[in-house]
């Protein structure tokens, strides 16, 4: 790139915030509805066994009685309720039979006279003068020279027995409301009052497209700064999800003629979502090309939230025309908050219900003055009853906070912060609020998956948030969770993870973890040397970049310890995890770091063991004995689990 080409990008970014008008969230939303047609798509006609999921356009008014006549609802005999008036085990009644049975379909031709009965089955037509039914087990049937008699031993009322006609669902009764979603109840309810067919709102037709030169279709193989299309299969699966029928129009480049054709094309759809391409100053090009839509194009460009400040909304003859953030969490979020109304109402289904509860924040939350920002949250029960509502903090660019959250709480604008303890309301994501049986929070680990996903197969559901061994630790002390992982040595003493309990706390062994630097094989300042030597050298190599922990992880005691009062190159840095470290040692952005021996075999990096980490489980005491607990000790102990743990590279001592 010449100097020209890099002060061009630069210049370009920089004029580029300045159509950024950022509008409040609900100031966003009035000027996008205000321009929608939110009427629902027409009607068309599906047969019933293609209508599940489909949306019901118009009320469903019955046509015939549910059942249809008369019924009885066991094998009997039909009678006169009133012949049966004093029957008893010794002193039965005595009634003629009638000549015919009537089987169920079978329609009656006799009727039952004073002193008679006929035999039915379930399911039969009453006959004309019977009013109820005595069930086989309660007479005895007998000859009496040419006549058919039947003993009664036990009287009944009128009514006894019979499904009357139109009681479960009356001719002329409105079934079901527009708008309803057939699932297989309803379906069974139409089948029943003999629809064969039904009117449900046409899907909607979204258009799906996502922008950038780096997006690549999962399923294809991925190149270096390269990143997987996630946001169409979400925004795909969500659309379906909303009985909207998703119109994948794949990846664009970052060029104008690739992406105006395909914009054109998405055009012809009920609605256009574009995702990627609104802030950046390079290229912008979504933004471009939707701002020359008329009637009335663009109403809103910026909006100030987080996630979500870069959202584009515009509207053309009715129709939205949506650029989403490129960053998955925003993308989703924007989705949720502005698209989803909008294609619920095209769909034909009501508004959904917003479901909200309240929780206590349980550590400081910091946040951006100027916007509302949304934080994506996991709850997890404390002792007394009461939410905790655990941060997903994984920024805008996550993937996973959006899928794992089960709600959000939005910050004030001009908060700076929340502080620990804030109680806070949780606006519901989706409607599962079964809880979890087993809360782990703490530290990730591979082999805690191997442990969890044991229970899993076994049908407890597991909820896991990983908050790092101190965040687990302080968990377990206000009792928020069933197990604590941590991985913390005693600075002082050299000592794992005993010298943070409290007398409320237990500890139980799980298993050592190899640490030791990570280096690129071939590497010669580290390749056959002791991790000692090669980390005192490395730290006095200018060149040499090291790839620091987080201040407060096990790992960066461990790195303070073997520095000493060294600060290499790089000593400043904070990688968050394990894979983080050996992510930028593999890629050449740093030489050398700590981080654990199955890591380093999983990115195939050189490895000089520096010492075992002790990987143990915190269980309060008042926990211990709850069966989720047990059953996830009982899979510790597991011959099978200490296997797969010793095959992943760890070393699982005896159980104590
Ligand atoms: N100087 C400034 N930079 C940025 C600002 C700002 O105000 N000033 N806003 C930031 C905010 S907020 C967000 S959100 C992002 C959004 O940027 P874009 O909407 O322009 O999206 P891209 O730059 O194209 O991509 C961002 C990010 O997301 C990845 N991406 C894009 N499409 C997909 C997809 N289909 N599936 C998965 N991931 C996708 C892309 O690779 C980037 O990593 O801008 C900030 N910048
Ligand atoms: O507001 Mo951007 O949407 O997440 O960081």
């Amino acid at each position: 790139m010449s100097n020209q080409d890099i002060r061009r990008f630069v210049a370009q970014a920089a004029r580029q915030e300045q159509f950024l008008e950022v509008v409040s969230r609900d100031e966003a939303e009035a000027r996008f509805r205000r321009h929608l047609d939110l009427t629902p798509k027409g009607a068309e006609t599906v047969p019933l066994g293609a209508a599940l999921g489909r949306v019901l356009a118009a009320d469903v008014v019955a046509e015939v009685d549910v059942p249809g006549f008369d019924r009885s609802s066991v094998d009997g005999f039909a009678v006169r309720a009133a012949d049966t008036q004093g029957a008893g085990e010794d002193t039965p009644v005595v009634l003629r039979l009638n000549d015919e049975v009537l089987s169920a379909g079978r329609v009656p031709a006799l009727t039952v006279a004073p002193g008679t009965a006929t035999v039915l089955a379930t399911g039969g037509m009453l006959p004309r003068g019977a009013d109820a039914v005595v069930m086989v087990e309660h007479t005895e049937s007998h000859e009496e020279g040419d006549a058919l008699l039947v003993e009664i031993r036990k009287p009944v009322v009128p009514g006894a027995f019979v499904a009357a006609a139109g009681s479960d669902i009356g001719r002329g009764e409105t079934v079901m409301r527009r708008g309803q979603v057939l699932t297989s109840r309803e379906i069974g309810v139409l089948a029943a009052i003999g629809r064969g067919e039904v009117s449900v709102v046409r899907r909607p037709r979204v258009a799906i497209l996502s922008t950038g030169d780096e997006i690549v279709a999962p399923g294809e193989p991925i190149r270096p700064g390269a990143v997987y299309d996630s946001n169409a299969a979400v925004l795909a699966a969500a659309v379906e999800e909303l009985g909207g029928e998703p119109v994948r129009l794949g990846i664009a480049r970052d060029d104008e003629a690739e992406l105006a054709p395909l914009v054109e094309q998405g055009l012809a759809c009920d609605a256009l979502l574009l995702s990627g391409g609104t802030s950046k100053g390079a290229g912008d090009l979504s933004h471009r090309i939707i701002s020359r839509l008329s009637d009335p194009g663009i109403v809103a460009h910026g909006v100030a939230l987080k996630p979500g400040k870069p959202l584009c909304l515009a509207v053309t003859k009715g129709k939205p025309v949506v650029v989403l953030p490129g960053f998955p969490t925003s993308a989703m979020f924007t989705f949720h908050e502005f698209v989803a109304p909008v294609l619920r109402a095209l769909a034909g289904l009501p508004p959904a219900a917003k479901e909200s509860v309240d929780a206590t924040v349980p550590m400081r939350l910091g946040s951006e003055r100027g916007r509302t920002e949304y934080v994506m949250v996991s709850l997890v029960r404390g002792p007394d009853g009461g939410l905790a509502a655990y941060p997903l903090s994984k920024g805008s660019g996550a993937v996973t906070a959006f899928s794992a959250a089960d709600g959000f709480i939005a910050i004030d604008p001009q908060a700076e912060a929340v502080e620990a303890g804030t109680p806070v309301s949780v606006q519901r994501i989706g409607r599962d609020t079964r809880p979890a049986d087993l809360i782990v929070i703490g530290s990730h680990c591979v082999g805690l998956d191997a442990i969890t996903g044991r229970l899993v197969g076994e049908g407890l559901t597991v909820k896991a948030l990983n908050v790092g061994s101190m965040g687990g630790l302080a968990a377990a002390r206000r009792g928020e969770c069933d197990v604590a992982a941590i991985h913390l040595m005693d600075p002082k003493s050299g000592a794992y993870n005993h010298p943070f309990l409290t007398p409320a706390l237990g500890l139980v062994t799980g298993y050592r973890r190899l640490q030791g630097i990570v280096f690129r094989k071939g590497d010669v300042r580290f390749e056959g040397k002791t991790a000692e030597e090669a980390g005192l050298a490395a730290a006095q190599d200018p060149d040499c970049i090291l790839v620091n922990r987080n201040a407060g992880s096990g790992t960066r005691i461990l790195t303070d310890r073997l520095l000493g009062a060294a600060r290499p190159t790089g000593y400043w840095s904070q990688a968050k995890s394990h894979n983080a470290v050996a992510v930028a040692v593999a890629q050449g952005r740093a030489d050398w770091g700590v981080a654990i021996e199955s890591v380093a075999t999983l990115y195939g990096l050189g490895f000089l063991p520096l010492q075992a980490e002790h990987y143990d489980f915190v269980i309060p005491n008042d926990r211990r004995d709850r069966p989720a607990v047990q059953r996830f000790l009982a899979a510790l102990a597991d011959p099978a689990v200490r296997e797969k743990l010793t095959a992943l590279g760890f070393t699982v001592p005896e159980a104590e």
